[in-house]
């Protein structure tokens, strides 16, 4: 075996040495005990230099040979005359006290030797050299300063280069030399300890400074009450004079500062679902609201039980009654405050991608239909046939105005007096074969207007573009948190509308009247107000060849399960997968906000933003996530119930944490539309479907068979139907928007929702297999180091993954010796103090 070290003179080139005589692992075990044994004898004989060596001074300094062949001169060094030759070389002629380190060399080259694998070995060796000579130098200097006696502590190197060094750039200039090295040898050879300090010390100021002024308010507070007590109890006339006293005498004790009152948010207060035996690990360990309540129900007469008074001795220094309280308070904030210490600056979830731009308007073509407008005769020619028809049945008419839409222009007609409206309403057919158009449609009366309406297919449909909707002063400045462009209304107006409200859509139509086109629209305007931090769309597209578009923008703007392959899912399987785990999503996302002590994902954000939030806790800024999927009908036929169940408890719960869905199907029938589906998406959408009943499943009214096809569609929300022309975006657009984005750079991965894990692969998951190190093995005994707090639930929450992952992690991390063992409703003990140690563990372990 041949083995390479770097070269320590040059540190460039590398000089091979040839362990070859070693091959044999017994040589190699003899060999390093040798070496092990000889550092020993070293060490003792180094040793016993400072007791022996100014008697064995004189006779060592005989001839050598005589010396060491004349037994009857005797040495008083326990190494004998070896001993005491090798010390005097060593200490005095040649490094002075650092020589000690040649015993560790010598140690570890012989363990190396026989086999023991040290880390960073190479590595080792140069910084024992470096500081052996530094070391000699630090001695050999202060000793110039110092009178010696036989030893001279920094060697004969030391004193000599230091005598050369004083001569050459004076005492100052030497002793700066020495700092500077000892910083550079600090620095290059212990980065991870340097850096440890720095932080360390960077954390500490900021600790105190906090520390103090929460102590000030500590003592504010106890002192506060502790006048009402005296209020409630005093005489009014002694209240003046008894509040003077405490005034001056406790202040003067207590050195009060007056600071500004506590903020609840500086201290979010947490709730736990007490039913989850992990939440319960967890608030015994480190139940904020009970800190809290700990705090606010301080009351100073309560320790006169001396029995309480021994429990808090512990951790106070026992002065007075008052003092053990406020200490005891005091150090309960200085435990929230380790725990809350966070940047001041807001944090901008936009930060990891802060180049991303947005994708530009000119990506987007302009679908000009030309001359394609509804012309003057066309309007006449309408309104006189209308007029007609209506006469021909016995209906006037006192007044007509025409509104033109993008396809279909709308004529208001305003009847005689005494006419019923239900009248016109039953004549929609006589009236359509009259104009001989297809669908005519009658909104009688049009709500609010007082107005009859009838809607007339133009002759020239407009294709209305994506890019005039997206360029719209409305959608431009709209505010929504999800906005969406969709198209025109009948009166040309951007029709815009917020998905967060709505909360879910029900898009149905028949095959090829722009379904896929409205789904575009819906995600592309969406794409361009929305930076990837802040949407993860879930993609489920049983048909393969929809969404399929959008699989390159993964990395940017889609979520998927942890193990699976594609962004876009097509396997009915997989679906009941991430509906599943969208429904633990929700669940996380809702206790978060509980603990947040908020109502909904905006507030949450806000004030994750505000850093209100500690990510230590669990917490994160929370995208929203918009489910997509194409082709319902497919996915309720072949899974049914395990389908409809999620969808439905996605549709009930999920618009408070940000998960909205749209689902599309182009057989609206009431056993896909089922009545569970129904009630849960008040909003939908119908493009042209074959038939009333068609139409009826899905707005609970006809009107969608009567549409024209081509983005012609209905839109119901709040029992308001409006008539709009979607907006056209074609394939090669939003090719083109993907492609810009996905040029971008994105996040390592796509965004991973917790990992589900069905009942049935439940059943196998008992015999979870140790041997096998989790990937976020490493990262969760961080997690649990850094907070101390050892609780399935808080890794299953920060790294969104299923219980029985994060169980399986906390039983390696028992293996490892990082937790202690399972103790009931108690949280589990961390038994790693520190980041520092552990990473020492975490190179040593093990599977
Ligand atoms: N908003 C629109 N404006 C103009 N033309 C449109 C619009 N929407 C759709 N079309 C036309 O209708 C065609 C079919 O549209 P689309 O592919 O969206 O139908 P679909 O309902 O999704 O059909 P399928 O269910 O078979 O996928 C498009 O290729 C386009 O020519």
């Amino acid at each position: 075996m041949i083995t390479r070290i770097n070269n320590k003179k040059s540190g460039k080139t590398r000089t091979p040495y040839s362990f070859n005589f070693l091959k044999d692992p017994r040589t190699r075990v003899v060999v390093g005990l040798i070496f092990m044994l000889f550092s020993i004898y070293l060490l003792v004989s180094l040793v016993g230099f400072f007791f022996t060596g100014g008697m064995d001074q004189s006779l060592i300094d005989k001839e050598t040979r005589e010396l060491m062949t004349n037994p009857d001169i005797v040495v008083g060094n326990p190494g004998r005359k070896l001993g005491a030759f090798l010390s005097d070389l060593l200490i005095n002629r040649w490094f002075g006290v650092s020589s000690f380190i040649f015993c560790y060399l010598l140690f570890i080259i012989g363990l190396r030797i026989a086999g023991r694998d040290i880390k960073k070995f190479g590595k080792k060796i140069i910084i024992s050299f470096v500081l052996i000579i530094w070391c000699s130098l630090l001695l050999g200097y202060i000793f110039t300063f110092l009178p010696t006696g036989y030893v001279f502590p920094g060697g004969a190197h030391g004193y000599f280069v230091c005598f050369w060094l004083n001569s050459f750039i004076g005492e100052i200039g030497s002793f700066f030399l020495l700092i500077v090295s000892f910083a550079a040898i600090l620095f290059f050879g212990f980065e991870n300890a340097f850096n440890k300090c720095v932080t360390m010390i960077k954390n500490y100021f900021a600790r105190r400074a906090q520390l103090k002024e929460e102590r000030a308010l500590a003592r504010e507070a106890a002192l506060a009450r502790k006048r009402e007590e005296m209020a409630k109890t005093e005489e009014p006339e002694d209240l003046q004079e008894k509040e003077e006293d405490i005034d001056t005498e406790e202040k003067e004790k207590l050195d009060i500062e007056t600071v500004p009152p506590v903020e609840d948010e500086l201290f979010p207060r947490h709730e736990f679902d007490t039913t989850d035996p992990d939440e319960s690990e967890k608030q015994e360990l480190h139940d904020p609201e009970e800190e809290f309540t700990t705090e606010h129900h301080f009351d100073l007469s309560v320790d006169k039980n001396p029995e309480n008074q021994d429990e808090h001795r512990e951790d106070t220094l026992p002065l007075t009654n008052d003092d053990i309280e406020l200490t005891v308070m005091a150090d309960k904030l200085e435990e929230q405050l380790t725990k809350n210490l966070m940047p001041d600056t807001e944090y901008d979830p936009t930060l990891d991608l802060s180049n991303y731009q947005y994708p530009p308007l000119e990506l987007l073509e302009e679908h000009s239909s030309g001359s394609q407008k509804v012309t003057a005769e066309e309007l006449e020619e309408n309104k006189n046939t209308i007029i007609e028809t209506l006469r021909h049945y016995k209906i006037e008419i006192t007044k007509i105005k025409a509104t033109i839409g993008p396809t279909v222009t709308l004529y208001e007609i305003v009847p005689a007096p005494g006419i019923k409206i239900s009248k016109i309403k039953n004549l929609e057919d006589d009236i359509a074969l009259s104009l001989s158009a297809l669908g005519i449609r009658i909104i009688a009366p049009i709500p609010g207007a007082g107005t009859i309406g009838i809607e007339v297919p133009n002759q020239n449909p407009e294709v209305v573009s994506m890019r005039g909707i997206i360029a719209s002063k409305k959608f431009q400045e709209s505010k929504y948190a999800l906005p969406v462009a969709l198209g025109r209304t009948i009166s040309n107006e951007p029709y815009t509308f917020d998905l967060a409200k709505m909360p879910h859509l029900l898009v149905a139509g028949a095959t090829g009247q722009g379904k896929s086109v409205g789904l575009n629209a819906i995600i592309t305007s969406l794409l361009y107000k929305k930076h990837p931090s802040q949407l993860k769309f879930v993609m489920v597209d049983p048909k393969k060849v929809e969404l399929s578009i959008y699989s390159v923008i993964e990395k940017h703007f889609l979520a998927k399960l942890p193990d699976a392959e594609e962004a876009i899912i097509t396997d009915n399987d997989k679906v009941v997968a991430t509906l599943n785990s969208l429904c633990i999503e929700m669940d996380s996302r809702y206790d978060l906000l509980k603990q947040a002590h908020v109502r909904n994902i905006k507030e949450y954000n806000e004030k994750f933003v505000k850093r209100q939030l500690n990510p230590n806790n669990g917490h994160r800024y929370l995208p929203y996530i918009v489910v997509v999927v194409d082709e319902f009908a497919d996915l309720i036929m072949t899974a049914g119930k395990e389908v409809e169940q999620p969808i439905a408890r996605i549709a009930q719960l999920a618009r408070a944490v940000g998960i909205h869905m749209i689902i599309a199907t182009q057989r609206p029938s009431t056993n896909i539309i089922t009545g569970v589906i129904k009630a849960n998406f008040p909003a939908r959408i119908a493009f042209k479907v074959a038939s009333m009943i068609d139409s009826r499943t899905i707005l609970d009214s006809p009107g969608a068979n009567q549409l024209i096809g081509r983005g012609d569609m209905l839109i119901s929300k709040d029992s308001e139907m409006v008539r709009v022309q979607c907006a056209f975006v074609d394939t090669p657009e939003v090719d083109a928007i993907t492609k810009f984005i996905a040029d971008q750079q994105g996040y390592p991965e796509a965004y991973a929702l917790p990992e589900y894990v069905s009942d049935t692969e439940n059943g196998v998951s008992g015999d979870i297999d140790l041997g096998v190190k989790d990937p976020l093995f490493e990262e969760a005994a961080r997690l649990v180091v850094n907070t101390q707090q050892g609780s399935t639930s808080s890794i299953q929450r920060r790294f969104s993954i299923g219980y029985n992952r994060a169980g399986r992690i906390i039983d390696q991390l028992e293996a490892a010796g990082i937790v202690g063992p399972f103790e009931g409703s108690k949280a589990r003990q961390v038994l790693i103090p520190d980041e520092y140690s552990l990473e020492h563990i975490l190179k040593t372990v093990e599977f």
